[in-house]
């Protein structure tokens, strides 16, 4: 994806807070720091290619040090969107205020909650990364997705099972995305989430 430079300047500046806060409250794992941006940005910058410009509400789910939800919120700076992270951690949370603070992202906000106990969100596109299996991920879709809304869902390499798994609680569209920085990971892009 080609970038503005101040695109380019917002990521350089989220990951110098990535690498100066992670000793203090663990980010990212320590042995992926120094390949920060092919592991952890360029990785998420994949979703925004395949989802192209967007409006509306993008909800990042258990958000962490940003991933995707920070990466989202800085492509998408200049498009109709706003972009909620919701982090249960309060000090990755104040990470994530300080990081838009920093970048002068004002489209984007953080929600220091856990994903249960926050109102129904109503996102138009919702996104997660490392933080469940499916099966576990799809009642937070079907509580904080738009019924017509569409997720981004990052997995691993035992994406198929989770999904096989998830199949006998729940009914949704799937299109799986190879990974770009990961042949054996998926994004996995799903629609139409309805209890089995
Ligand atoms: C493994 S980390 C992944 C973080 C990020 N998405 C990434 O890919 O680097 C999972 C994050 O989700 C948060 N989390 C876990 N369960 C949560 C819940 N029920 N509500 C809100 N946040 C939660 C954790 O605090 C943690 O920061």
């Amino acid at each position: 994806m080609n970038v503005s430079r101040e695109t380019e300047q917002r990521l350089a500046t989220y990951a110098a807070m990535v690498e100066k806060w992670n000793p203090r409250i663990n980010l990212v794992s320590a042995s992926t720091v120094s390949s920060l941006r092919l592991r952890h940005i360029d990785d998420c910058v994949q979703i925004i290619d395949h989802s192209g410009p967007v409006s509306g509400l993008w909800v990042d789910l258990g958000s962490g040090g940003g991933f995707p939800g920070i990466v989202v919120a800085i492509l998408a700076a200049d498009w109709d969107l706003h972009v909620t992270l919701v982090e249960s951690d309060q000090r990755k949370s104040a990470f994530l205020r300080a990081v838009l603070r920093e970048t002068g992202l004002s489209r984007a906000s953080v929600i220091s909650d856990r994903i249960e106990s926050v109102p129904p969100l109503n996102a138009d596109h919702l996104s997660a990364r490392a933080l469940a299996p499916l099966a576990t991920l799809l009642p937070h879709v079907a509580r904080h997705m738009r019924p017509d809304g569409q997720a981004w869902l990052m997995k691993g390499q035992a994406w198929r099972q989770e999904c096989e798994a998830a199949k006998d609680d729940w009914r949704f569209d799937l299109r799986a995305i190879s990974s770009r920085t990961d042949p054996e990971a998926a994004i996995l892009n799903i629609t139409g989430v309805s209890h089995a």
